[in-house]
């Protein structure tokens, strides 16, 4: 498991094991890791080897800059021409500067530097940046995204806001971002994720201390027309703010069938989707389901021929959900449109008293009643989830979910009381408390129509089948995002290439 912390979480644990330790030993053991990545990929790249290669440093006013200069100096002992460009020249690291200029390397204020380097170090800020990046490192951060440098952010992306990943102005590009002690929220979230190129973390002995900022705090309904502050995210999550699944994760939470099973013991899902005018939603969230390790799929709705038609494996009735069998988790809203017949499809659904996954339809009909039960799974996009903060009292526009997916998420799991995973670039799955979920399998090729139906039936089938709301949740979006990139490679997909890679994806997470 992949895991994050917010920064009050870091400066606690820093502070605990910075008491034990002599005077600039993190930040010794952050410049060696730095360093020894940066002579990686300089004897990897272009220039083949450590000696003589150009490396610039970007140093702003904080200690990110001192690592990136203590970094630097390493560099140079071992033959680098290394040079340095001081963003705040008053308040430089005086350690790190004094290290870099021992070794041999030298200050310069000519922003070609940065065009001509072969490897550029980003120490502008780190955890300490707040807001856009200044004036003052524009020209150099634009020679290095004209030149043919390996751009290296120390410890996150410059401009990139660590707790949340917003990107609220001009921020670094990097190739490899180096980030010490754990993963910073920011990096794991689009769109300050897709800023940091490959993320390596080093090992700097926080695993060694309990940070104590980020003791959780009593879940409260959100009312009362009042858009969301922007307060620091510690307080809001229990722990690690963020965790990504990885897929020896995914593999120990895939249901498998046992010598015992028998299709009922595997779970059986229930999918009310579709209509007359929308049959190809409940197609497709079949579909999908079909795939998601249960032993049947039921289908209640409007489409039941055109399911049986595409897939004779489905049980299928025209009633809804009360009418149809038992089963052990219900999928609605798909394509279901907002009809009356609709909305008693809603309500027997939540009323069936089993995990109910709510996409689509299903949510701008929650969103007036403004609650949903606790085993409830809320799938919606950006534009469904300003709906649903609607339904809540909380004013947003969908640009506002965009930049700022987990607060966003976490205020709706809080709202209604129950898990939320908001599509999207980056995919956040939260309860109420405990950690949010992020995806990292995700491509933009998933944006295509009928794909959020895929996930529905695929999520809904791994609720059947035993999971939680939130690992149903984030295995069903680690597989469909993998599919996404297997049916895609490159080239655009459809909801029915993406659902026909399901088992290949299944297969590759086992
Ligand atoms: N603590 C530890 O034990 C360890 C910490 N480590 C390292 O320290 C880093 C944190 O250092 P930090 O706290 O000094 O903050 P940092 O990120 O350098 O920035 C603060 C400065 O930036 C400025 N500034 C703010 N926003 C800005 C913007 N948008 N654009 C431009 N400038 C901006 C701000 O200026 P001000 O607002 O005061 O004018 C302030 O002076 C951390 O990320 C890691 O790399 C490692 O060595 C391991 C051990
Ligand atoms: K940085």
């Amino acid at each position: 498991m992949r895991r994050a912390h917010a920064v009050e979480w870091v400066r606690a644990a820093e502070g605990e094991l910075m008491a034990r330790l002599p005077e600039g030993t993190l930040m010794q053991r952050a410049a060696a890791g730095l360093a020894a990545t940066c002579a990686e990929l300089l004897r990897d790249g272009a220039p083949g080897r450590v000696y003589g290669s150009r490396v610039l440093v970007l140093a702003g006013s904080g200690d990110n800059g001192g690592d990136a200069l203590f970094a630097g100096a390493r560099l140079a002992r071992r033959g680098a021409r290394v040079s340095a460009a001081l963003l705040a020249p008053e308040r430089v690291h005086a350690g790190g500067l004094a290290a870099l200029r021992a070794a041999g390397g030298r200050v310069t204020e000519d922003p070609a530097e940065a065009e001509r380097a072969d490897l550029v170090l980003d120490g502008i800020v780190g955890i300490g940046g707040r807001g856009p990046l200044r004036d003052a490192a524009l020209p150099w951060v634009h020679a290095a995204g004209q030149g043919a440098a390996t751009v290296v952010a120390v410890d996150l992306p410059s401009g990139v806001d660590p707790d949340t990943g917003a990107v609220p102005g001009a921020a670094v590009r990097a190739d490899v971002t180096v980030t010490f002690g754990t993963h910073k929220p920011g990096l794991l979230i689009d769109p300050g994720a897709s800023y940091a190129g490959v993320v390596r973390l080093v090992d700097i002995g926080l695993a060694e201390v309990r940070g104590t900022g980020s003791a959780p705090s009593d879940p409260r309904r959100a009312r009362g027309g009042r858009a969301l502050g922007t307060e620091p995210l510690a307080p809001l999550f229990d722990g690690h703010v963020v965790e990504a699944l990885q897929q020896e994760d995914v593999a120990a939470l895939l249901p498998e069938p046992d010598a015992e099973s028998d299709k009922y013991r595997r779970g059986v899902v229930g999918i009310a989707a579709g209509s007359a005018r929308y049959p190809g939603a409940a197609v497709l969230a079949v579909g999908a389901a079909l795939h998601g390790g249960v032993g049947a799929v039921r289908y209640a709705g409007a489409a039941a021929r055109e399911v049986v038609r595409a897939h004779p494996e489905a049980l299928v009735g025209e009633g809804g959900p009360k009418d149809a069998g038992r089963v052990q988790a219900w999928v609605v809203g798909p394509g279901l449109s907002q009809d009356a017949e609709a909305e008693r499809a809603v309500t027997e659904a939540l009323d069936a008293d089993v995990p109910v996954l709510v996409d689509a339809d299903g949510l701008r009909l929650l969103a007036r009643r403004g609650s949903a039960p606790a085993n409830a799974l809320l799938t919606p996009h950006a534009g469904e989830a300003v709906a649903l903060l609607a339904g809540i009292g909380v004013t947003a526009t969908r640009d506002q979910v965009e930049a700022e997916r987990l607060r966003h998420a976490r205020a709706l799991a809080r709202g209604y009381r129950c898990t939320v995973l908001l599509k999207g670039s980056t995919t956040v799955v939260t309860g109420p408390t405990g950690p949010a979920r992020v995806n990292a399998t995700g491509t933009a090729q998933l944006a295509t129509a009928g794909s959020g139906d895929v996930l529905s039936g695929l999520a809904g089938a791994l609720l059947a089948a035993g999971l939680s709301p939130v690992d149903a949740g984030s295995v069903a979006a680690y597989l469909h995002g993998l599919a996404g990139r297997l049916s895609s490679d490159g080239a655009p997909t459809t909801a029915t290439a993406i659902t026909a890679a399901l088992p290949e994806a299944w297969r590759r997470s086992r």
